[in-house]
């Protein structure tokens, strides 16, 4: 089956991974970039871009998926300076699809990417995981953001997501995100992607928005992408075939509610991008990110492979977070995209799939 395999690159001198290094893993065929210099908002100039590609087409790769074009604050909390964000984002498009690039993933969470309240959480064999202790993230958004700049700082890292120069203007961002109710956000998603959704079909690239991470309001700032249900309302609201879906199993499934596979199956011709990660539950609400393998988690990660193979999937899938092993750790390690943990879980899904491949033939042939 045409799935196709990536992995996410930070770029040279952003990575400590190498293109010759992901090479090297067994079916990997797409490396999943972005330019992480830039801010949201900005264009992305052809020039830039074309850099980029002379080294991901030198191994041979494709660079069909882009992670991220952030979107500005102003589009997510609809001042009337979206307007010129938007001509923007959609120039980016333009400009992506001169190289090729089919799917851009994003996402629409005021403020804060990814949160997590331990980056090397020790998993108890000696690897480290990104780690979430429910009781700690209250309404403390300057200590959460305290953690996570203080490792980028000392480790002279950049986090998509977690600019400093926004970072700097927490309180400012705070008050202009005051009053955008969850209706208001809703509203102003819709309006950015009726707004991109011709240049998209003119183009070729599907707008495939990241699931909340994790699935729930924090701080007081509302977020979208929870559940089935938001999931449903969301490619309902602008029903387009270029308004897809980066499900990702390991947001949603922290909250263990949340069936993914249940989800695969509902909407399989709208992901354009699959994340794979597996999280374990504790009893009191924290979770930890766990290895690929279905029994590491409880994000059942077989059923969901299975979803995905069932539904004839042709889209693009990576590993996302791994666990940092053997050597890994702060400062030769981007928290949850180390090398091996990753490399391990493409090998497990590959397997899983290269035997759901050979079951379906051998049931065609009787
Ligand atoms: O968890 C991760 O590291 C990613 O899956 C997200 O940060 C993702 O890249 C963004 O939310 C997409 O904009
Ligand atoms: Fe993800």
């Amino acid at each position: 089956m045409p799935m196709k395999m990536g992995w996410r690159w930070y770029g040279e001198g952003n990575d400590p991974i190498t293109l010759n290094d992901i090479k090297q893993i067994p079916g990997v065929t797409s490396i999943v970039w972005a330019l992480h210099n830039k801010m949201p908002g900005e264009i992305w100039e052809i020039d830039e871009i074309q850099k980029v590609a002379d080294q991901i087409h030198a191994y041979g790769f494709d660079m069909d998926v882009v992670e991220s074009v952030n979107v500005h604050d102003d589009i997510k909390i609809g001042l009337p300076t979206r307007d010129k964000y938007i001509e923007n984002y959609k120039q980016c498009i333009r400009n992506l699809s001169k190289f090729g690039v089919k799917v851009i993933c994003y996402n629409f969470m005021p403020i804060f990417d990814w949160t997590r309240t331990d980056l090397f959480h020790p998993v108890g064999d000696g690897s480290t995981a990104l780690f979430y202790q429910k009781d700690m993230i209250q309404d403390d958004y300057k200590a959460m953001a305290d953690y996570i700049l203080g490792f980028t700082e000392k480790y002279n890292m950049t986090f998509p997501g977690w600019e400093p120069e926004r970072m700097a203007k927490l309180d400012e961002l705070f008050k202009a995100y005051a009053p955008v109710t969850k209706e208001k956000l809703w509203e102003n998603l819709k309006y950015f992607l009726e707004a991109l959704m011709p240049t998209c079909r003119e183009c070729d690239i599907k707008m495939a928005i990241h699931m909340d991470d994790p699935p729930w309001d924090i701080f007081g700032l509302p977020r979208l992408l929870v559940d089935a249900e938001s999931i449903d309302r969301f490619l309902s609201m602008v029903d387009d075939e270029y308004n897809c879906l980066t499900l990702c199993s390991g947001s949603l499934n922290a909250n263990p509610n949340n069936n993914v596979a249940e989800i695969v199956r509902k909407h399989c011709d709208r992901i354009a991008f699959a994340h794979i990660r597996n999280i374990h539950h504790f009893p009191n609400g924290d979770f930890s990110e766990a290895a690929h393998r279905d029994c590491c988690g409880e994000t059942g990660i077989i059923e969901i492979l299975r979803a995905y193979h069932d539904c004839g999937y042709e889209g693009y899938i990576r590993p996302d977070h791994g666990r940092q092993l053997w050597e890994e750790g702060p400062g030769n390690c981007r928290p949850g995209y180390g090398k091996y943990d990753r490399a391990l879980g493409i090998q497990y899904m590959l397997g899983v799939w290269d035997l759901l491949d050979r079951l379906d033939e051998e049931k065609k042939k009787g």
